[in-house]
């Protein structure tokens, strides 16, 4: 392969399409530069495999948007970058980045190139993020939908309320979504420690109050069925209908090892344990977004949440508390979920009567961000919507 065929071969790699195509101008009216650009840039430093294709892309965004004044080069990167699996959420993160860098002129007006594209693209938003003051500290709250019945996500354990992203989108034809960070867990701040699934249940419910939200659906998956559950028992008249995802009605014995080992070994040693029991191999050999961002939160966690989190979980006590009488509720097991397995799933689901049990094909632990389309479409035609 000479120089010219490796720069079209990369060019078509990062942008997906020829050179021609957005470089066409150049080529009838320059050649020359054509060729410098073709073979000496994208044929040479921008084919070093030193960096990922993803990595590429992100740098190029940030160079051009922080020298200003390219901004048609910019769109043309902002576009290499989503095709290359950065998500919209991360272009808007890097715009706050190049803020602190290159001020706010450029930072401002690579924003409008990056939503400017979104735009075009007709791709998922990012949703709204409000800030919330709950009883005894703050946390944010991302919220889909403007009308419709209420739906409140609640997140897992280690996590935050991005998990939640690659289906809120959906979820929020005919509804209002909400999303939150559980005290200890993402931007939420002030929390004391310990905190208890009481704890936990008051805050989902101070973040209905907060949008005077009197009954909503509860949805939550891990830990956040856990404590879904027990806002049901403890407030069934503030449940629409409960939808439980990968999760369990009682503590496992691993619980307290796994808060000891935060709080001994450090987060870093908790990143192959878990990634294994929540991602399938083919996940985690190809690394999409949903891996790459669960493994971030958990390298990035206070081990000392940690492990205040999984002491909080130890104290889930819902079984057979749960009567079925007051609200509809889905079970939805993963079908490869090697923690909160199809049998655990199908026990809570005998325990609830009337409840719906479904299972998922191909689908581990975290369903959300590795099978979003088949979580989004049992979700949809379990919740009502005003459509
Ligand atoms: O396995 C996990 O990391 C999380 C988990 C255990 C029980 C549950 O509901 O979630």
């Amino acid at each position: 392969m000479n120089r010219g065929e490796r720069g079209r071969r990369e060019y078509e790699g990062l942008m997906g399409h020829g050179p021609e195509e957005a470089l066409g101008e150049v080529l009838r009216t320059s050649p020359q530069m054509f060729e410098a650009v073709v073979e000496g840039a994208f044929g040479g430093a921008l084919a070093r495999p030193e960096l990922s294709r993803r990595a590429r892309e992100l740098a190029s965004v940030a160079i051009i948007a922080a020298m200003g004044g390219a901004e048609r080069r910019l769109a043309s990167h902002v576009r290499g970058a989503l095709r290359q699996g950065v998500e919209p959420s991360e272009l808007l993160a890097l715009c706050e980045h190049i803020s602190v860098y290159a001020g706010f002129p450029r930072a401002l007006d690579a924003l409008a190139v990056v939503n400017g594209v979104l735009e075009e693209q007709g791709g998922a938003k990012p949703p709204r993020t409000h800030r919330v003051a709950l009883a005894d500290h703050e946390t944010v709250v991302a919220q889909k939908g403007e009308h419709g019945p209420a739906v409140i996500l609640s997140h897992s354990l280690g996590v935050d309320w991005r998990m939640w992203e690659p289906v809120m989108e959906r979820l929020a034809n005919g509804r209002r979504v909400f999303a939150y960070d559980f005290r200890g867990h993402g931007a939420a701040a002030g929390a004391p420690r310990p905190f208890t699934m009481d704890d936990l249940a008051a805050d989902l419910l101070g973040v209905l109050d907060a949008f005077d939200v009197d009954r909503a659906h509860v949805v939550g998956l891990s830990m956040g069925g856990g404590i879904a559950q027990t806002v049901a028992v403890r407030a069934p008249e503030r449940v629409a209908s409960l939808a439980l995802l990968a999760t369990t009605d009682h503590a496992f014995d691993s619980f307290e090892a796994r808060a000891r080992s935060g709080e001994a070994d450090g987060m870093e040693a908790q990143i192959v344990p878990t990634l294994t029991r929540w991602f399938t191999p083919a996940a985690l050999a190809t690394d999409p977004w949903g891996v790459r961002y669960a493994r971030e939160r958990i390298r990035r966690f206070d081990s000392a949440d940690w492990a205040a989190a999984w002491r909080a979980f130890r104290g889930v006590d819902v079984q057979g508390r749960l009567t079925g009488e007051d609200f509809p509720t889905l079970v939805l097991a993963g079908e490869l979920d090697a923690s909160t397995t199809p049998e655990i799933m199908s026990g809570i689901a005998g325990r609830v009567p009337g409840s719906t049990y479904r299972e998922l094909p191909g689908t581990p632990h975290m369903q959300t961000l590795e099978r979003p389309d088949l979580v989004a479409e049992a979700l949809d035609d379990f919740l009502p919507a005003d459509r």
